[in-house]
């Protein structure tokens, strides 16, 4: 098992934001967690990270207990989150943002003073990992210039240079047009399977979390609502009242 999550409380000030939740996501699966607005899915996201440290329950990475252990060191096991990386970024060369990130991810960025393309094995992943998402030609942009497209492309680069054998994306599809979302659908589910990556990601579009995911697991109120095959959860009667009578 890639991921197990066993039971997973947390409040904000008294909010139950996530009320006991279990998942599991199989090795080399693609799993979607869906969920209205609120249902907790970023929640849970900082949980698996360690961002927040959950109030009850267990988190899993492979076998090996990972609860509240801190992100740098969930990171270097195999674990990255790919959700507006890239931003912070804004000055930097397309090619240096994704350097700065392998630099982080081996410890480095205490050694800033050179220039950062002067980093050879972080140079010769960056751009191993410009070519996987398609952006070499790209190299010597400035991030601020990049359409979101290929911010997003950007973003999946930096996450890959800390080598994930598990990957989280926070709704991916949020912001582009119909004919981008399906661009990037078959971007991802390729990439990803290629690399062999394990995939969590959350996503308010149906028709791409039919497209790409194996396993879906519905979320709502902090709870889990439903676990499944996407097309079991489609025709789930609990699922569709759920989300024609709530706030998605
Ligand atoms: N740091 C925080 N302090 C207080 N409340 C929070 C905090 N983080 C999340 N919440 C609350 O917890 C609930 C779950 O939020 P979360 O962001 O996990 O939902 P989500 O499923 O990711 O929603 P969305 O689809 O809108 O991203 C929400 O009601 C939110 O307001």
């Amino acid at each position: 098992m890639a991921l197990k999550v066993e039971g997973v409380y947390k409040s904000f000030q008294g909010f139950l934001a996530l009320g006991g939740v279990s998942l599991e996501v199989r090795e080399g699966t693609f799993h979607a967690l869906v969920g209205p607005n609120g249902a907790g899915k970023t929640t849970l996201f900082n949980v698996i990270t360690g961002r927040l440290v959950p109030d009850r329950g267990r988190v899993y990475f492979r076998g090996r207990e990972i609860t509240g252990w801190p992100t740098p060191k969930v990171a270097r096991l195999g674990v990255a989150i790919a959700f507006q990386r890239a931003q912070p970024f804004a000055s930097m060369t397309v090619l240096e943002a994704v350097v700065l990130a392998r630099l982080g991810y081996t410890g480095n960025t205490l050694k800033l003073l050179k220039p950062l393309v002067r980093f050879p094995e972080a140079r010769a992943k960056a751009e191993e990992a410009l070519g996987k998402v398609g952006l070499e030609a790209h190299a010597g942009r400035r991030v601020a210039e990049l359409p979101l497209g290929d911010l997003k492309r950007l973003d999946v680069a930096m996450a890959l240079v800390a080598e994930p054998r598990l990957l989280l994306l926070d709704e991916p599809l949020a912001g582009l047009s119909r004919a981008e979302r399906r661009r990037m659908v078959d971007f991802i589910g390729e990439l990803l399977r290629r690399e062999g990556v394990t995939l969590l990601f959350t996503e308010h579009d149906t028709e791409a979390v039919l497209a790409l995911a194996d396993r879906v697991t519905v979320l709502h109120q902090g709870q889990v609502l439903a676990e499944g095959a996407p097309e079991e959860i489609r025709g789930d009667p609990a699922v569709r009242a759920a989300f024609l009578g709530g706030s998605a």
